[in-house]
């Protein structure tokens, strides 16, 4: 395999495998932890971490509830590699970078790939801590320059145009549907959604959020979708997991202030509504609070894959 221009696979490759113990350095299995979900690393077993800084080629991460550790070991049995904080292209990572991990992890011979992330809800039936399971995205930033894959083809051998099709495994969903049945999770506990990304770092406007409501989206990040883009090229089979945050505000109306001065004025009093605004502290709380529930999700598939 001829190697993306300029990052230094053989070396990231190397600088791990003197880190690892040999039973460990072929995982089956990469897995992405997002925002707040790193509690997933619990269920590794025989666990060896190295540090990004010490893999050529590897950035930092720079967000709270983001480590900056690669994890390998076992999960029920069947050896893995979980990265402990991701890049997003808002920290300033060129997208080259935010993917160059699931690369390296492509060419440790991962063939399945488990993506995780924290997200804000925009379908309303999202009750807050469900686990939506992508079966597609909307990404206005691949639509408007800012794929993933642009630039020289990865090697000879990759393909220049990947179809998006079929970029989340029916195979793997079957297996976590399986998996919700099988520990007993509340049916609404689960279930799949089309993922808008976008760029971040802001949360969305009201009218953003709406936007994206409308033309078919259900939850709402700043990641992921280079991710999956890159594990296609790879020819990985790919879960992507969303954890549903917090709710997108998307009023219906908007707060009337020319009638709250006219009440004022009329001296009669005014309601306000309480102010409604996410934060990042938010999502980790809710990814701290519902983590075990992805990371059972997360061990019965990645136990489960054939
Ligand atoms: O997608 P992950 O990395 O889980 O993080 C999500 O949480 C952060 C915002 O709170 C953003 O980075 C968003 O993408
Ligand atoms: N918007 C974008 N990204 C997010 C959100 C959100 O509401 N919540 C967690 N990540």
């Amino acid at each position: 395999m001829h190697d993306v221009p300029q990052l230094p696979f053989d070396a990231a490759i190397a600088a791990i495998k003197a880190q690892v113990p040999e039973r460990l350095q072929s995982p089956r299995v990469g897995i992405v932890c997002g925002s707040g979900l790193g509690g997933i690393v619990n269920s590794i077993q025989d666990l060896h971490l190295v540090q990004y800084n010490t893999i050529p080629g590897f950035a930092e991460s720079t967000v709270p509830g983001h480590k900056s550790s690669l994890a390998f070991g076992t999960m029920g049995g069947v050896p893995v590699v979980a990265m402990l904080g991701r890049f997003h292209p808002y920290e300033g990572h060129p997208l080259r970078v935010v993917v160059y991990p699931i690369r390296v992890m492509a060419r440790l011979g991962i063939a399945n790939l488990i993506l995780t992330n924290a997200a804000g809800g925009l379908n309303p039936k999202l009750a807050v801590g469900t686990i939506v399971a992508l079966h597609d995205h909307l990404a206005l930033p691949n639509m408007t320059g800012m794929n993933a894959l642009l630039g020289p083809l990865t090697s000879p051998t990759h393909q220049r145009f990947i179809p998006l099709s079929d970029a989340y495994s029916p195979g793997l969903r079957r297996l976590l549907f399986l998996g919700a049945h099988h520990l007993g999770l509340d049916p609404d506990a689960v279930t799949e959604g089309t993922y808008a990304w976008v760029s971040g770092p802001t949360y969305e406007s009201p009218a953003e959020g709406r936007f994206l409501r409308l033309v078919g989206a259900d939850v709402v990040g700043m990641s992921t979708v280079p991710e999956v883009l890159a594990a296609r090229e790879e020819g990985l089979d790919v879960m992507a997991l969303s954890l549903v945050t917090n709710a997108v505000v998307i009023p219906e109306t908007y707060r009337d202030i020319r009638a709250e001065v006219a009440a004022e004025l009329a001296g009669k009093p005014v309601d306000l509504p309480p102010a409604q605004v996410v934060s990042h502290e938010e999502v980790l709380e809710i990814g701290k609070a519902k983590g075990e529930v992805m990371m059972k999700l997360v061990e019965y598939v990645v136990s489960a894959i054939p």
